[in-house]
């Protein structure tokens, strides 16, 4: 993805940026993909900087702080026309046809979060229609996916402002687009926050993920659907690494919970109505564009303004740990999902015969300490952070993770992930 906009306002961005510079100007860059991949790394710390510096205040505690700073940068009218006009149907379809004679056609449905952007621009730089619905809720800072927003503007991806719960507006994009794929990425994620809003997590992640299967299962032709589980339905399970086929029957959060019940739901839809059904359980994912809730994120920002960040260990003092996953890895593992999906068997709300229903591990196999994250960090902005080890709340945060990826490699046809590791060897 694109580098956002102007990043020097510290001695450290500065010094970030031109290593940047000194790494483009002798065309390291370009030397070899170990140079390529330590660039990327680069450019993720420097936009979590950016954002970490030039964002409202962010707890990881309380998300909600971030929309009493609400702060649009962007004029939404910028993004929007009128919903249902001639010009917004011309987006639409202007948006979701593939340029690729063989492209698919993808409604991503969190097209400004995270990982749905990312999947957004790489979908559509290979030629698919990409169309984005989102939103832009206020769980964390609305002008942060404003920003995302924009990049993918330019990358001619429009993205639809409107409520997975919204069965007219659904049924209305597939009135205009005979979709191919979903690729469903919209969710309320965090898992703490889950004990400050509960009823977020119902709305979005099962009421919402419904309605959208409702409105898939009588689409014609109905849509192959890709959508994003999670690593804490692994709960408490403690046998590792975590493969598909171990048990999921003890959620450690209400995040957790609706994420395995999205499976289960999954199961009854593709077995009722014979929609074509692929989860991914992502594990803690990180990158450029990255969520301001999560751990990475508002360490650095507290470390930079020398404020103390908790450091969780187990209940008997061992360390916390869990299995950090790139972002490009998570993309490839959506599109390769994408790619392999069968089409869904049924047609007007009837199942014509048996359709594919798959779960996968989206994890790196390499399980990071979380105190090993932060020296980490302390490393990259050479300061040291004011720790605070304490016993993990128990609050829906499990021990640790790791994840078996053979099923996703094998099915997807991918050769590797990126080491955290490796970036560490190289930075540091
Ligand atoms: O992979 C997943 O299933 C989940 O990954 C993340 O959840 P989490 O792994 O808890 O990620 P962070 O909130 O960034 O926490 C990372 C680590 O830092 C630890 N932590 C967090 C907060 C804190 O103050 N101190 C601390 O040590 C956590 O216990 C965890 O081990 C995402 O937030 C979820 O939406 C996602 O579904």
């Amino acid at each position: 993805m694109a580098s956002p906009p102007d990043t020097s306002k510290t001695l450290k961005l500065e010094r970030y940026n031109s290593y940047l510079r000194r790494l483009h100007s002798t065309k390291v860059i370009n030397a070899s993909s170990k140079y390529l991949f330590r660039a990327a790394l680069l450019i993720a710390l420097v936009v979590i900087l950016f954002f970490t510096l030039n964002y409202p205040p962010f707890s990881g505690n309380n998300p909600n702080h971030a929309h009493l700073h609400h702060r649009n940068f962007l004029s939404a009218s910028l993004f929007t026309s009128t919903a249902g006009g001639a010009a917004w149907e011309k987006q639409v379809r202007h948006s979701s046809t593939p340029k690729n004679p063989n492209g698919l056609s993808v409604l991503v449905t969190g097209a400004a979060g995270f990982v749905g952007s990312h999947c957004s621009i790489a979908l559509r730089k290979r030629g698919d229609g990409v169309l984005g619905l989102d939103n832009f809720n206020s769980y964390y800072d609305p002008s942060l996916k404003r920003a995302r927003q924009n990049l993918l503007l330019k990358n001619q991806v429009f993205i639809v402002e409107g409520d997975l719960n919204d069965a007219p507006l659904l049924t209305k994009l597939f009135d205009i687009v005979p979709f191919t794929h979903i690729l469903h990425l919209a969710a309320q994620a965090g898992v703490r926050y889950a004990m400050q809003n509960p009823q977020s997590y119902v709305s979005s992640n099962i009421a919402g993920f419904v309605n959208l299967l409702e409105v898939a299962k009588t689409a014609n032709p109905q849509p192959a659907i890709v959508w994003a589980s999670s690593s804490s339905v692994y709960g408490l399970n403690s046998k590792v690494p975590f493969s598909e086929s171990d048990r999921t029957d003890q959620p450690a959060s209400l995040y957790a919970a609706t994420k395995k019940a999205g499976e289960e739901i999954a199961h009854t839809y593709n077995h009722i109505y014979g929609l074509s059904l692929t989860g991914l359980r992502f594990f803690t994912v990180y990158g450029p564009w990255g969520r301001p809730d999560m751990a990475y994120f508002f360490f650095t920002k507290d470390i930079l303004q020398g404020k103390p960040i908790d450091v969780y260990q187990t209940q008997d003092k061992k360390q916390v740990a869990r299995d950090f996953t790139y972002i490009d890895d998570v993309v490839k593992g959506c599109l390769g999902a994408l790619d392999t999906a069968e089409k869904s068997t049924g047609s007007g709300g009837k199942k014509k015969g048996p359709a594919q229903l798959r779960v996968y591990n989206l994890g790196n196999t390499s399980p990071v300490p979380v105190a090993r994250l932060v020296s980490i960090l302390e490393g990259l902005l050479s300061t040291k952070a004011k720790k605070h080890v304490i016993k993990m709340p128990r609050n829906g945060d499990v021990p640790y993770t790791h994840a078996n990826v053979t099923l996703a490699f094998r099915d997807f046809g991918i050769q590797t992930f990126h080491r955290f590791s490796y970036w560490v060897e190289k930075i540091c």
